[in-house]
């Protein structure tokens, strides 16, 4: 069922080009809808948010205020937890709070001879709003993915919008917001959802960027409202991608490939082995575990549509192709694999060693499970604190670095036709200087 390929076919690069091409889905019906929500919640603010609520999450309320989740239910929801939940919450959200504290910039600067000074200075976002996906599924891991960077980098207001279908509030959601100390929630989602972050209501102050995962309509409102609020990145399906030297237990390897494929029909998994008879094995074991699996259907689906099992020459190869695909999740799954991590330059995060399942990244290991996908791993990077931080430049020219500083602005400025500038860096040279 999943396909095979093999590197000594003569078809294989075209073959592996074909699997790999993904056009993220430009549906124009999409594109459509969303734009006109988005206008709509622009225009009529509140109102129309409370029409879509009703609309697309079968949610009626009267006013916008009805809609927030105050803060009390998120504690406790937290407090009705089983404690075991609530433990494995609480340590998920410790081991990620560490993990990123470590990411956190600081400010920086230094002195020149002359006195001058120069740095940079690091501050948090002000207002940051986070999209937590609640449509088919809900994932309170998401929210402490994204809020517990958000407030290790000090962003002071954090709020969250998830839809709630047919009014069904999820507690581990809840109790994951009380956790990672979210300021306020709404239940409201969906491109209208993302229009109130980004434009503001009566009800909903606008935010200075979005952050976090959703459907199509969220992440096409995403890529719209860039520009008057900033967003963290527009997440694909799922990825997982691994190199196995043939020795870790068939059946552990059969469950990583199933371990994304469920999250989506369009979810990719792929295993690269130098090794036909440890592919065969791998086979075997789908075959027999899927009808285990409660999400078989999509399993399958992805695994038919976007899944392989490649015959690759050796484990160099398999790095070379691993570096073309840049996938988001990448493990290594081999004998010394920091030796072969040593060789990969583009995936989103690397699981090194049979005991690193790309699951417990997902959930608790402590690096963020929101990654590039679709080969940006070429050139983005998991989200993190520095995503919740900017930098502003400090430039303080003493009275003596303007001296030597100003002739060589006024000559540039001179070059490039602007006068003013010139004469800017001028006024400020000692009378009788040569460049004054
Ligand atoms: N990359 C990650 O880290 C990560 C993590 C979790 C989830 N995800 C992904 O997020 C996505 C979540 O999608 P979801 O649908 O479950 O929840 P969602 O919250 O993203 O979307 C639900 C909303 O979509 C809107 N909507 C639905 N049908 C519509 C229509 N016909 N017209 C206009 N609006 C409509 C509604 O407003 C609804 O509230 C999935 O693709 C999942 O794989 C990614
Ligand atoms: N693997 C997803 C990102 O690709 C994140 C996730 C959330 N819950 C389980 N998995
Ligand atoms: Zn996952």
């Amino acid at each position: 069922m999943i396909n095979r390929l093999d590197y000594r076919s003569p078809d294989f690069r075209s073959r592996l080009r074909t699997l790999l091409a993904f056009e993220a889905s430009q549906d124009a019906a999409i594109e459509n809808t969303t734009r006109d929500i988005l206008e709509d919640v622009r225009l009529r603010g509140d109102a129309a948010l409370l029409e879509y609520t009703r609309r697309f999450d079968r949610v009626a309320a009267d006013s916008v205020a009805e809609l927030e989740i105050p803060r009390a239910d998120l504690i406790a929801a937290r407090d009705s937890l089983p404690p075991d939940q609530r433990a494995a919450l609480e340590a998920a959200a410790e081991r990620i709070r560490v993990y990123h504290e470590k990411q956190r910039g600081e400010s920086w600067s230094y002195t020149e001879t002359d006195g001058t000074r120069l740095g940079q200075k690091i501050t948090p976002l002000d207002r940051v709003g986070l999209y937590v996906p609640g449509g088919k599924a809900a994932y309170p891991s998401s929210v402490l993915m994204n809020a517990i960077p958000a407030k290790v980098a000090g962003v002071p207001d954090l709020v969250i919008v998830t839809p709630t279908p047919d009014g069904q509030r999820n507690p581990l959601v809840l109790a994951a917001a009380a956790i990672a100390d979210v300021d306020r929630v709404w239940a409201i989602g969906g491109a209208q959802a993302v229009a109130a972050l980004a434009y503001g209501t009566a009800a909903i102050a606008p935010v200075d960027k979005i952050t976090g995962p959703g459907n199509a309509y969220v992440a096409a409102a995403k890529r719209r409202v860039f520009g008057t609020v900033g967003i963290d990145m527009i997440a694909g399906p799922s990825e997982i991608l691994i190199i196995c030297d043939g020795t870790t237990p068939a059946d552990w390897i059969a469950m990583d490939l199933f371990s994304q494929a469920e999250h989506d029909e369009l979810a990719q998994a792929i295993l690269l082995c130098p090794s036909a008879a440890y592919l065969d094995e791998v086979a075997a074991a789908i075959e027999r575990l899927l009808p285990t699996m409660p999400r078989a259907e999509i399993i399958r689906k992805s695994l038919s549509g976007r899944g392989a099992l490649i015959l690759v020459q050796d484990l160099e190869q398999a790095c070379a192709i691993a570096n073309d695909i840049a996938a988001e999740h990448l493990e290594i799954s081999t004998e010394n694999p920091e030796f072969w991590a040593d060789r990969i330059r583009h995936a989103g995060a690397m699981f090194l060693g049979r005991y690193s399942s790309e699951s417990l990244g997902d959930y608790c290991a402590g690096p963020n499970h929101v990654l590039p996908t679709s080969r940006t791993a070429r050139f983005s990077s998991p989200l993190g604190v520095y995503d919740f931080q900017k930098r502003s430049s400090i430039i303080q020219v003493s009275h003596a670095g303007a001296q030597t500083l100003g002739p060589l602005a006024a000559s540039l400025a001179d070059g490039e036709g602007l006068p003013a500038h010139a004469g800017s860096a001028r006024y400020r040279l000692e009378p009788g200087s040569s460049s004054s």
